[in-house]
């Protein structure tokens, strides 16, 4: 590794928890979401090749250093990035076709080593049982505050595992199951998923994901749930203390499954002070495997 990139000192590691499904889910297997705080390091040094101001610290490049990749992110040529209607993303690792096929390209180095976030994602042994045992595919996502992502799944053409690393603010991720029942509407209401099959909107599990952390969904909560964020500027969150019943939680506050998990003491404190979090932008690195990968001579005989 050249001395003057960022050390990233850290070795793959397990740490975490994985989160049992409360038992009223009636989700088989019992567990299939796993969150990993701090699995990329704070970034403490800039390579010599990137500029280091005055790009990242104007308009919306403002932000905050906390990762060599976040760096190389807003580093990003414009024509790297697909604009969509409430968000903005790129795609490594290669495009894939409407039948699910990837025509594969070479990720970006600053994520095979730089740091090396895939054989971090391999140690994890999410993919163990994947076609390519690694992630082949990265969607990077870009919100601004008061961005989300509506309900959804990420469906059948990736192998059914996906890690989700964030990066930037913190944000709330939240997991739904289908309603099939038309009478089973909940305080908030079901939405129509464009499935034609309605969604009940009260999440069956809902996490504060810390800038950093790593999400893996898989088993059920990948092939029988969505998952989605809720377009707002700041999240209110129930602490252990407004659980216990008496608390003047705002009537939005979320209660999260993995607050024994978090990591970042300033968050826990603002939550349990009762103050909302802000958002500001996030980016996520959602990775996956899609299992059928064209070669050359496919791709020259058009598939
Ligand atoms: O940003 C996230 O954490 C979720 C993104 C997502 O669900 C997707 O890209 O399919
Ligand atoms: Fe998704």
């Amino acid at each position: 590794m050249p001395e003057d990139r960022p050390t990233t000192s850290e070795t793959p590691h397990r740490s975490g928890g994985l989160l049992s499904n409360p038992a009223n889910l009636g989700i088989e297997g019992g567990r299939s979401v796993l969150y990993l705080p701090n699995f990329i390091t704070v970034c403490c040094s800039t390579p010599r090749s990137l500029p280091l101001t005055p790009t990242l610290t104007s308009g919306r490049r403002r932000t905050i250093f906390n990762s060599e990749v976040l760096v190389q992110i807003q580093e990003s040529p414009q024509p790297k990035w697909k604009n969509l209607q409430n968000r903005r993303l790129q795609i490594w690792g290669g495009e894939m076709t409407a039948k699910g096929t990837l025509c594969p390209a070479p990720f970006p180095n600053f994520v095979t080593q730089y740091p090396d976030l895939i054989a971090r994602l391999k140690a994890t042994e999410a993919f163990e049982g994947s076609p390519h045992g690694v992630p082949n595919h990265i969607i990077m996502n870009e919100y601004e505050a008061g961005q989300g992502i509506m309900p959804h799944e990420d469906g059948p053409k990736y192998h059914p595992v996906v890690a989700t690393l964030s990066l930037g603010t913190h944000c709330v991720f939240h997991y739904y199951r289908y309603s099939d029942d038309a009478s089973s509407t909940t305080p908030h209401g079901a939405e129509n998923s464009g499935t034609g099959r309605s969604i009940d909107r009260t999440p069956v599990l809902s996490l504060l994901l810390e800038p950093r952390s790593l999400v893996i969904s898989f088993g059920d909560m990948y092939t029988a749930h969505l998952h989605g964020i809720e377009d707002t500027f700041e999240d209110h969150i129930k602490s252990p203390v407004d659980l216990g019943g008496d608390s003047d939680s705002p009537a939005n506050a979320v209660h999260i499954g993995n607050w024994d998990l978090l990591q970042d003491q300033k968050l826990k404190e603002m939550i349990t002070r009762g103050e909302p979090l802000l958002r500001s932008t996030r980016w996520s690195l959602t990775c996956r495997d899609i299992p059928k990968v064209s070669t050359n001579l496919q791709r020259l005989r058009g598939f």
